[in-house]
């Protein structure tokens, strides 16, 4: 399989995860588009990170909870490349909160980025690879698309909605050669998270570093933080042909998280 003659989607590819991702996949040689929000500065390093890598790339800031937007988007990345062959749902976000006081707003916004965005990417960019036969779906759920924690009611709807969508589009494809897979994610130290230690060590009066480690120590039994590297590779392999009979997993790398 040659990577070199693909293309790839990587939604909310601007930081975190999806930058990893989205590096890892143009250093197998895919031209990346790239999605997400930032600074021009971050997008525009975003966009050198992948094209010193010797590939095409593009960039395109549609807004994930908007489905008009999502349209534009796969039909920009198909006018670009010519077809998309690599779809990785990768845009999400997070809202902590207990159920009761949960903000509505916070609620639908959650559920359109992490779940909603996914299923309409992934309408759109399907016809395509049925026709030609070849088609790489990668979802990226998390630990929390397997186990729940308290206080993140809509991102673990979202995340578990995530591992069942994939199944249903791993078995309306299995007899193909599109298949569709999911990702599951403990800890990765990117702005989502930091976000959550510098609250933790705020509320606890503790420092950024202990909040890490109590962060780690709650769930992660390596309480080593998985990289946007290794999640990365993990991609390039479920995109690879040694994959091909991969359909519907729901692959966790979480330093042990949900082997508890
Ligand atoms: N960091 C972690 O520990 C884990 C993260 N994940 C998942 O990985 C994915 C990436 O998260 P991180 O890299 O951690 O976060 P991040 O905050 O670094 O990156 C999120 C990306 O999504 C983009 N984004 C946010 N809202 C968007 C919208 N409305 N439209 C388009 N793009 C939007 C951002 O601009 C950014 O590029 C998310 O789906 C997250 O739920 C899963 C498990 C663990
Ligand atoms: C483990 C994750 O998916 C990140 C989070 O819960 O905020």
């Amino acid at each position: 399989m040659d990577f070199k003659s693909m293309n790839a989607l990587v939604t909310g590819s601007t930081s975190g995860i999806g930058l990893g991702i989205a590096q890892r996949l143009a250093a197998k040689g895919m031209n990346v588009m790239l999605n997400g929000f930032g600074t021009p500065e971050q997008i525009e390093a975003a966009k050198e990170s992948i094209s010193s890598l010797g590939v095409r790339v593009g960039y395109h800031g549609a807004d994930l909870s908007k489905p008009a937007e999502i349209e534009d988007l796969v039909r920009s990345t198909e006018e670009l490349f010519g077809r998309v062959d690599v779809l990785v749902n990768n845009a999400g976000i997070q809202h902590v909160s207990p159920v009761e006081s949960f903000d509505p707003a916070r609620w639908d916004a959650v559920i359109a980025i992490n779940l909603s965005a996914a299923f309409h990417t992934t309408r759109l960019v399907l016809p395509n690879m049925q026709s030609r036969n070849w088609g790489r779906i990668v979802n990226i759920a998390s630990a929390h698309g397997l186990v729940a924690s308290a206080n993140k009611s809509a991102y673990v709807a979202a995340k578990h909605g995530v591992v069942g969508f994939t199944k249903v589009v791993a078995l309306e494809n299995a007899k193909t050669g599109v298949t569709c897979n999911a990702v599951c994610p403990g800890w990765v130290l990117t702005p989502l998270v930091q976000a959550q230690v510098d609250a933790r060590a705020h509320k606890e009066g503790i420092t950024i570093e202990e909040a890490k480690i109590n962060l780690l120590s709650e769930k992660q039994p390596s309480q080593e933080f998985v990289t946007p590297e290794q999640l990365g590779g993990l991609v390039v392999f479920l995109c690879s042909e040694d994959a091909n009979e991969v359909r519907g997993v729901a692959w966790n790398m979480d330093g042990g998280w949900v082997a508890q």
